[in-house]
């Protein structure tokens, strides 16, 4: 069992697009810095956002919540120079903490090309870089991710990464407990002990879900397909199932000892604040009272 005092719950945002987004986000940053996250990390880059979007939305959370924010960092369209003026604009910023990943090929492009092929080599340069400055947090996939050659290769990888000088992993998300443990038992054999933070993807909308999840490799079991395509227009009774299945992932998972929980937002507040109440997360309020 984890020490509760000890974990980490943290929840992931994208930089928004647009005016209307930016308001989104700024009502549901809002009230999720309500739950009193260890901290907020915003994406680089992903689903055709903006990579400069990035440091905009770290400062702007880190400004009106005084919440820590991690921006991800991915280098696989970056150069030693590129990365290295983001990191020194992050380090200037007053970020402590990078989310240090390959990045997801762009379109048409189907093996890495650049300066860094993969994240391992990006959290060496930070390291070399920068020494401790920051605390790097890596991706790693317990359904093991798509483009790897075997298994076994990408747990290597992820070793790989660790002893590159991660200090935390938060995982791909995924529906299966079974697959978290497995995975964290892979690593531990090859001698990795550093956190492994289940990554928590809500379902509110099944159809965007199964659509990111074709493209990352997320596996949905097929009990869950079938009950979810069974409610068709029925959002209601998607959203209460969706969301009663991932509390209870979410529960087996702490109850399994893993170290916390990262969750993707998605910039909506109202399914991870339900799941943190409902999963009885310390909150602002309790984590100030426990502290006296
Ligand atoms: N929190 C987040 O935002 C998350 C983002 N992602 C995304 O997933 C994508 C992958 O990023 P990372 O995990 O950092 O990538 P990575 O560089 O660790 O691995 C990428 C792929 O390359 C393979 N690989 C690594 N080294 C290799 C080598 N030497 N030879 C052959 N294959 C090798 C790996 O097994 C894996 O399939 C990124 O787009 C990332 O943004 C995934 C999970 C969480
Ligand atoms: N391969 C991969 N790349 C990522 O960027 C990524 C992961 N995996 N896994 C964890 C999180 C989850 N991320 C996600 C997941 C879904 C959307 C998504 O559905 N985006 C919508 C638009 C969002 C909106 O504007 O509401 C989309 O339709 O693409 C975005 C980022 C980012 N992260």
């Amino acid at each position: 069992m984890t020490n509760a005092s000890q974990s980490s719950y943290s929840i992931e945002f994208f930089p928004p697009k647009g005016p209307k987004g930016e308001a989104r986000l700024d009502d549901a940053r809002a009230r999720l810095a309500e739950l009193g996250p260890a901290f907020f990390s915003v994406t680089f880059g992903a689903g055709g956002t903006t990579r400069s979007g990035t440091l905009k939305t770290v400062k702007r959370c880190m400004e009106t919540t005084g919440i820590p924010a991690a921006p991800h960092l991915s280098c696989v369209e970056g150069t030693r120079e590129s990365i290295g003026e983001f990191l020194d604009n992050y380090k200037a910023a007053g970020v402590d903490r990078i989310v240090a990943l390959r990045g997801d090929l762009p379109e048409g492009m189907d093996r890495p090309a650049g300066e860094f092929a993969y994240a391992n080599e990006l959290v060496e340069f930070i390291r070399e870089r920068h020494g401790d400055d920051f605390h790097i947090e890596v991706g790693c996939y317990p359904e093991y991710h798509p483009q790897a050659p075997s298994p076994a290769a990408d747990v290597d990888n992820f070793v790989r990464k660790v002893k590159a000088g991660a200090d935390s992993a938060m995982t791909q998300y995924f529906y299966n407990a079974d697959a978290y443990f497995n995975f964290c038992d892979e690593a531990a054999a090859k001698g990795v002990d550093i956190p492994i933070v289940p990554g928590i993807m809500p379902i509110t909308n099944f159809e965007q879900v199964s659509r990111f999840s074709a493209m990352c490799g997320a596996d949905i079991p097929r009990w869950i397909r079938q009950k979810m395509e069974s409610y068709g227009d029925d959002l209601e009774s998607v959203q209460a199932f969706g969301q009663d299945l991932v509390a209870r992932l979410c529960e087996r998972l702490l109850a399994g000892g893993a170290p916390g929980l990262h969750f993707y937002s998605l910039n909506k507040a109202d399914p991870t604040c339900w799941l943190w109440r409902e999963l009885g997360l310390p909150t602002q309020d309790t984590a100030s009272a426990a502290n006296g």
